[in-house]
């Protein structure tokens, strides 16, 4: 995403992106002609959270995957979901997908080693995962994914994130929320049949962290939905994990 390839979006079977004509863009264009009907108080006022880990809830999965869930995480989830809206220098992107080219149904941006994150509670909650995961992961979460789902029609395909050490080695990708609550899909690789599928609601201020194996042993998917208002999500990566 951003400066780095997406190829799951214009992988033959991925319907999830057949049906987008809506939205007029260009490649890396900062303009989108859908409105963002964004209010706050929609959302309502987060919980007490402050970065913490005592009430994080681990899922194991199957071939040595696994999800960490804790809801309400992140402070100031309202004031993240629009300073974020406002300053992410949000690029609506076009894959290639067969002869066609179709749009990449999100917007995003992909903040790398050495740029401010757009708000501190951002940074913060950067600081306190890798403080936190620093005895498993072995290193720190260094880079900051950004997608913009601007209502239900806006997804992301099944994939894993193997672009880089995610397709050999175990890894880390930590998801913050904000906005409208979306489901995050998951399903294991080697079942053929689609059994052993499960999803979490990730909700306003939700962090989920998907690690082990489960970039390669497992896929992951935030199908479309009926409908939905903007949710937004930062995916923190350690370095070379995309
Ligand atoms: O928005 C999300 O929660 C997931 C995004 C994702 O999987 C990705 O960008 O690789
Ligand atoms: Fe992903």
């Amino acid at each position: 995403m951003g400066r780095v390839g997406r190829p799951w979006d214009a992988r033959p079977g991925n319907t999830e992106i057949a049906d987008t004509p809506r939205v007029r863009t260009r490649v890396r264009t900062l303009e989108y002609d859908r409105p963002v009907d964004f209010q706050s108080t929609l959302f309502g006022a987060s919980a007490a959270a402050a970065l913490g880990f005592d009430a994080v809830e681990r899922h194991e999965l199957s071939a040595g995957a696994w999800v960490d869930v804790a809801r309400g995480w992140l402070p100031e989830a309202d004031q993240v979901f629009s300073t974020m809206v406002e300053e992410v220098p949000w690029r609506a992107e076009r894959r290639r997908m067969y002869d066609r080219v179709v749009d990449v149904p999100r917007l995003v941006y992909t903040y790398m080693i050495g740029e401010d994150l757009p708000h501190p509670a951002l940074t913060a909650a950067r600081e306190a995962l890798s403080d936190h995961y620093l005895p498993e992961l072995g290193e720190p979460f260094r880079t900051a994914g950004c997608c913009y789902y601007r209502d239900g029609r806006d997804s992301v395909a099944w994939h894993g994130d193997t672009i880089g050490r995610g397709s050999t080695d175990d890894t880390m990708v930590a998801i913050v929320s904000v906005g409208d609550p979306r489901r995050l899909a998951l399903r294991p690789r080697d079942r053929v049949d689609g059994s052993g599928s499960l999803s979490f609601e990730m909700g306003h201020g939700d962090l989920l962290v998907m690690g082990g194996s489960c970039q390669r042993t497992w896929e992951h998917a935030v199908p479309k939905v009926a409908s939905a208002g903007p949710r937004l999500s930062v995916q923190f990566r350690p370095l070379n994990v995309f």
